[in-house]
């Protein structure tokens, strides 16, 4: 049986810490890649068009919809955003671990297409540091910023759905959760084969650090 790529989809209200800790985790982790999503909304400071998001128009966005191009999209915070069907598929079906940052409508969807996606919801240790996060970070204004955290209360109340939630307290502790659901599922696809020579294969796949 050749590795199907496992699907990792992670949500969490904005601010709570999500990208920093993806970012830091594919710094630790050759075996994944993260999916760029398309937004209409407008980059921030230091974003690149084609590297944290392609940034595109509504009529663009909208185009793409009726087309068929995404595997999910969602309208968030007053923008749209989509995870782009081509970019996933061919990645899975190739044997790659391919991880989504999208919030949860996107999830929710992901998981009735795909049900043996890994569905992960981070969250900030409390609300007051959510905000501290948010406003820390500097990126947007505050009228986006207070929109985000009152569209919070709604996002946390959806944390039930998924596999997993992970506390970003401490960032090291946070790393070491996500890891850790990462290679447990990993392991679980080498405790599913059964000849010797086909767990030696699948143990190629994960990382020894
Ligand atoms: N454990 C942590 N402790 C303190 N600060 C943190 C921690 N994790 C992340 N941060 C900081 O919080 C801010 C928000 O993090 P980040 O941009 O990763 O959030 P996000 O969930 O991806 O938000 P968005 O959905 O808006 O993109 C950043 O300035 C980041 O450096
Ligand atoms: N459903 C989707 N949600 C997405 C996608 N890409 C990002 N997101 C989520 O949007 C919010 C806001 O992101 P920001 O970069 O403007 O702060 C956040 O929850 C992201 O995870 C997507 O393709 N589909």
């Amino acid at each position: 049986m050749e590795y199907p790529g496992n699907l990792f989809v992670i949500a969490a209200p904005s601010g709570a810490g999500k990208s920093t800790l993806v970012k830091a985790l594919l710094e630790l982790d050759a075996h994944l890649m993260v999916s760029v999503s398309h937004t209409t909304r407008a980059p921030r400071g230091q974003e690149l068009n084609g590297r944290e998001y392609h940034f595109i128009g509504e009529p663009a966005f909208r185009a793409k919809i009726a087309a068929g191009d995404f595997f999910e999209w969602a309208e968030v915070h007053g923008n749209l955003y989509g995870t782009s069907r081509a970019a996933i598929e061919d990645r899975i079906a190739g044997g790659q671990d391919v991880v989504l940052e999208i919030d949860w409508q996107g999830a929710l969807q992901i998981k009735r297409l795909f049900p043996q996606a890994v569905l992960i919801f981070i969250l900030p240790p409390s609300w007051d540091e959510l905000a501290q996060r948010l406003n820390r970070r500097g990126e947007d204004e505050p009228a986006v910023i207070a929109q985000r955290l009152a569209n919070a209360r709604i996002e946390v109340s959806k944390a039930r759905h998924f596999d997993y939630v992970i506390i970003n307290a401490l960032f090291e502790t946070a790393l070491f959760d996500l890891k850790t659901v990462v290679h447990s599922q990993r392991l679980k696809y080498v405790s599913q084969q059964r000849n010797r020579s086909a767990v030696f294969a699948a143990l190629d796949l994960i990382p020894s650090d």
